[in-house]
């Protein structure tokens, strides 16, 4: 049997991606991992699969590269967004269920932020400081530690290291942040990603993490605040009510890459 996929970018996270209204795609983890495999497979840092869901447009399910279903993914739920427009499963504005509650989104279509991506995200939670950093949950657990120069940072070593710490084996892991500020309301992150079990060129709920930490302990002012990751620029935007966010809205860049079909018994 032949599979269509797509495969998808936002700002250098890349994900293949499925129509599975009509159950044609079985989501064994050693599937998953070997269509992910960058030499052996398709190639991408994480799957996502479009499934139907009552009182929702679609519901988005994640999985990261090494296989299993997962947490939440920023950059995978703009890549998303854009396929269940490409799919004609959604409009230009959607709402779509994840692992972690209900997601808005819009294909930006006017000014600057054309072809740009907008997803509302759930609320940060779950703020606290651990192994000199910080921790939050922003759909996924997530720790950002504050550093001079960001280029300078070992992120796969001391990324590793950190993700394996006892202190975060609560949450199954940690996805590690190192966040160097640029300037009032600019950032710079790069992320070791949980499930990649390396460095990828961007992490939408890490770009959130860090800004929100970023707002409590650097700049509270701020409500916009622009992320410089390594495959791109993205933007992250909330409010703050007596202390909590609300609003989060994660901005930029996704694009097709290509599609094209595959068959599971090959893999
Ligand atoms: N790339 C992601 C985060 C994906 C989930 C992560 N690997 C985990 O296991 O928590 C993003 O863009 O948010």
């Amino acid at each position: 049997m032949q599979i269509e996929f797509g495969k998808y970018e936002g700002a250098g996270n890349d994900f293949v991606i499925i129509d599975n209204r009509e159950r044609v795609f079985e989501p064994r983890p050693a599937l998953v991992a070997a269509l992910c495999d960058r030499r052996f497979g398709i190639g991408a840092d994480g799957l996502m699969l479009l499934e139907e869901e009552c009182g929702a447009d679609f519901r988005m399910r994640y999985f990261n590269s090494d296989g299993p279903e997962a947490t939440m993914c920023g950059n995978g739920g703009r890549c998303m967004a854009l396929f269940a427009r490409h799919a004609g499963a959604a409009g230009e504005r959607m709402a779509f269920a994840a692992v972690d509650g209900l997601h808005r989104a819009e294909v930006l279509a006017c000014g600057d932020d054309a072809g740009r991506i907008a997803l509302g995200m759930t609320e940060p939670h779950g703020f606290a400081e651990a192994e000199e950093g910080y921790f939050v949950d922003t759909g996924s657990p997530h720790y950002v530690r504050f550093v001079e120069d960001v280029e300078r940072v070992d992120v796969r070593g001391e990324g590793r290291r950190v993700r394996n710490l006892p202190a975060f084996a609560g949450t199954g892991g940690v996805n590690v942040n190192f966040v160097e500020v640029a300037g009032e309301g600019t950032l710079k992150v790069r992320t070791y990603e949980r499930g990649v079990e390396d460095e990828t060129l961007a992490c939408g709920t890490g770009s959130v993490a860090a800004a929100v930490v970023a707002s409590r302990v650097r700049f509270p002012q701020v409500r916009s605040i622009d992320v410089q990751v390594r495959g791109g620029l993205l933007n992250v935007a909330f409010d703050v009510v007596g202390g909590r966010f609300s609003d989060v809205r994660l901005t930029g860049p996704a694009r097709r890459v290509y599609s094209g079909v595959f068959r599971p018994e090959n893999f």
